[in-house]
């Protein structure tokens, strides 16, 4: 099916126009294209990403892994998703130990970098402000649509917990349990149905299909892009809420997946999120954020970090 897209330089000089466009795209499909966006270049994303995943090796990724919240997951076979994950944002560490957090705010966790990687740490660091300011601009002509009277923006910035979160899906191992039980008709998946949780997801697919989204019929449909450059818009549950708060009931966080092709895929998605200290129901958004997570397995360490914090 296709998305409704939204000329993102056009905006720039008529932000109240899209924020029209942005809020209709939002109640249905919940699915918007951003186009045309300046120096947006997907071929270089698409380079750094396969140079992480396919030319460094193994090792060097599996060393990226110390750190509660950012850094290198492998692929777990058997799982409904099957792909490995490499998350940065924007807090760095000038003295690079890695197993240093924050115990006041563990999501404000410092990157973890590849050993001689200078180019690849300032494409990512450019990249992250890119998306960071494209979100921000999107939440500005949204936030016109639905509550002119409060200020989203101020929400996220500065120091925004946001994650450009890269993603290499291989194919899954032939004895994968998965992949076995698929053979009786079923299709297996590189990434299982979910609704995202945040606010604003700006994703990269690149030329890759296998995106799908849920219909109000509950039909899954392919996302048909043909190619075009730019950026697979959605939004999260936290931002339904936020909307809400102001009387906009219609939007939604739709469902999505990803079919498994047989092929290697790649993408690049980036969850654009507020500051940690931003207030929601009366509590700091980084705190709503640790509850919600303590539902995943996958962050066992920032469980540890929590439970020592909270041991005090
Ligand atoms: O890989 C994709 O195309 C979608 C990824 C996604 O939905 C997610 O990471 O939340
Ligand atoms: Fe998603």
């Amino acid at each position: 099916m296709h998305i409704p897209s939204l000329n993102y330089a056009e905006s720039l000089e008529d932000g109240k126009t899209a924020g029209i466009q942005i809020l209709d795209a939002f109640r249905n499909p919940g699915f918007l294209f951003v186009e045309n966006i300046p120096s947006y270049d997907s071929a270089q994303l698409l380079k750094w990403t396969r140079w992480f995943f396919t030319d460094l090796s193994k090792e060097e990724r599996e060393k990226l892994q110390p750190n509660p919240y950012r850094g290198y997951m492998p692929a777990q076979s058997g799982k409904s998703s099957y792909k490995e994950i490499f998350e940065i944002g924007a807090f760095e560490n000038p003295h690079n130990h890695p197993k240093e957090v924050s115990l006041e705010r563990p999501l404000e966790d410092t990157n973890l970098w590849p050993e001689n990687c200078d180019d690849f740490k300032e494409f990512c660091a450019n990249f992250h402000k890119q998306m960071s300011s494209v979100g921000a601009n999107l939440l500005k002509w949204l936030n016109g649509a639905v509550a002119k009277d409060h200020d989203w923006v101020n929400l996220f910035q500065p120091n925004s917990l946001s994650t450009l979160r890269f993603i290499y899906y291989p194919q899954r191992p032939e004895d994968d349990a998965l992949l076995l039980s698929s053979k009786d008709g079923q299709r297996p998946l590189h990434c299982s149905e979910h609704s995202d949780g945040g606010f604003i997801t700006l994703l990269s697919t690149f030329h890759y299909s296998g995106l799908q989204i849920k219909t109000d019929e509950d039909k899954w449909k392919d996302v048909e892009l043909e190619g075009r450059e730019g950026l697979v818009v959605n939004i999260g549950e936290m931002m339904v809420r936020l909307c809400a708060a102001s009387g906009e009931t219609e939007v939604k966080a739709t469902k999505h997946r990803v079919a498994d092709l047989g092929a290697d895929r790649f993408s690049v998605p980036f969850f654009f999120e507020p500051k940690w200290s931003a207030a929601f129901d009366g509590k700091p958004y980084g705190e709503l954020v640790l509850d919600h997570m303590k539902a995943f397995v996958e962050y066992d360490k920032l469980h540890q970090v929590i439970a020592a914090r909270d041991s005090k």
